[in-house]
């Protein structure tokens, strides 16, 4: 990718030794997804974010594989260093071939990352040359240690605190951390403060916390639990029988007198199924990502459409729910293929076959389906995000 506007660059290349969470806390799991696979997700669905470099720990290869597997935009990792300011180091070395006009330095450990933030940060960098995400200090401070107690109240107007992302003209940021005293800045910006230029500051959400302490992952938790929503999707397709010998329903070959006529392997279910996913998340139907117009869906296996809408929840930090499919025909008896439907639908899904139910109706001899003249699938499914 050479020359693209914004990219974002996160840095995971810590051990986590405050946390003492055994793994390095980037790659515990919070809720459904290890912290570091919500925090990329965050930059990499935002539509204003070209690509997206993580910035890892020199033996944390395969946690770091395992955790961001499908995300879009994601460029090959980067080694860290010794210390936070080295990893960024090495982040934006890694991106001299890109040379972007634009990086946003972001923590592995923040996950809450709003798109509201990341948004306002780069529309700060319109005005100057580094834009920091901030907290006003809303406590009262205290100069204090554990020995001898408090030594006076710090007055707090004007202070902040600073948060990530931080955002920089690429060449301005690449410089001065090249030129950095090593191990002497704990953030970003104070490399520009540092020089005298200007760094803007974009009031952040007070949920974009650093995962730093044990406790925090309990906090955590709590926020994942009240942001959480359930969508629901509902699908329905209809195939018309024509001469054959077989029919695929739910993945499954069944023998039957007659085919389903349609420009792919005609699987009603499946179709009925990826239609509820995409609905879930209002990206449209079946037909807006596989055109019936090219000829590359002819034959094709519909798994492929049930895995595509699947790749589009994940890349939202989604996760499904349950599945709920009703086939409506007169013939083939579907009971006997119910359990090996339910198990070619949980393999393409990675779910469990308990969330996934599949039923089956006639409609007594009435309608088109009365009339064996097709089937119809209805499909209803939640998605958490
Ligand atoms: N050598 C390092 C140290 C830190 N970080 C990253 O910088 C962010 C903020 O650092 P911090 O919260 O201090 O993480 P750790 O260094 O992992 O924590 P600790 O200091 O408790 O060991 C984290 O996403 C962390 O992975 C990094 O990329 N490389
Ligand atoms: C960059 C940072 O997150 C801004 O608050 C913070 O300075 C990182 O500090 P740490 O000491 O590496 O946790």
């Amino acid at each position: 990718m050479s020359n693209p506007e914004i990219i974002a660059v996160i840095v995971a290349g810590g051990k986590g030794s405050r946390a003492r969470t055994g793994l390095p806390k980037q790659y515990m799991p919070l809720g459904d997804a290890p912290v570091l696979r919500r925090t990329a997700t965050a930059f990499s669905t935002h539509p204003r974010i070209d690509a997206v470099l993580c910035v890892i720990g020199d033996e944390d290869g395969e946690l770091y594989e395992n955790s961001v597997r499908g995300l879009s935009k994601m460029l090959d990792p980067a080694i860290g260093g010794e210390n936070r300011q080295a990893s960024v180091r090495n982040g934006l070395r890694a991106l001299t071939g890109h040379s972007p006009q634009m990086v946003l330095i972001h923590d592995g450990a923040r996950p809450f990352i709003s798109h509201e933030t990341i948004t306002g940060v780069i529309e700060a960098l319109h005005q100057a040359d580094g834009a920091i995400a901030a907290l006003p200090v809303s406590d009262t401070l205290k100069r204090a240690n554990r020995a001898m107690g408090i030594e006076e109240t710090v007055p707090r107007e004007g202070l902040w605190r600073a948060q990530t992302p931080q955002g920089f003209r690429y060449e301005v940021i690449h410089n001065l951390h090249e030129d950095a005293e090593p191990g002497t800045a704990t953030d970003d910006a104070a490399l520009l403060e540092a020089r005298g230029i200007h760094v803007a500051i974009v009031p952040d959400l007070p949920t974009n916390i650093k995962l730093t302490y044990k406790e925090d992952f309990d906090v955590a938790e709590k926020l994942i639990a009240g942001t959480r929503r359930t969508h629901i999707g509902q699908g329905f397709d209809v195939h018309a029988f024509e001469d054959g010998d077989a029919v695929t329903l739910g993945g499954v070959e069944i023998p039957h007198t007659q085919k389903l006529k349609g420009h792919s392997d005609a699987d009603v279910a499946l179709h009925a199924l990826t239609d509820a996913l995409l609905g879930a998340i209002g990206e449209g139907d079946i037909g807006t990502h596989f055109p019936p117009s090219d000829e590359k869906w002819r034959g094709a296996a519909s798994h492929l459409f049930v895995e595509h809408a699947a790749k589009l929840i994940s890349d939202r930090g989604g996760e499904i729910g349950n599945i709920d499919l009703t086939l409506i025909a007169e013939a083939p008896k579907v009971g006997p293929h119910r359990a090996a439907m339910r198990e070619k639908i949980a393999g393409m899904l990675g779910l469990d076959e308990a969330r996934i139910s599949i039923k089956a109706t006639t409609t007594e001899g009435l309608g088109f389906t009365g009339r064996k003249e097709g089937i119809a699938c209805q499909a209803a499914v939640t998605v958490i995000l």
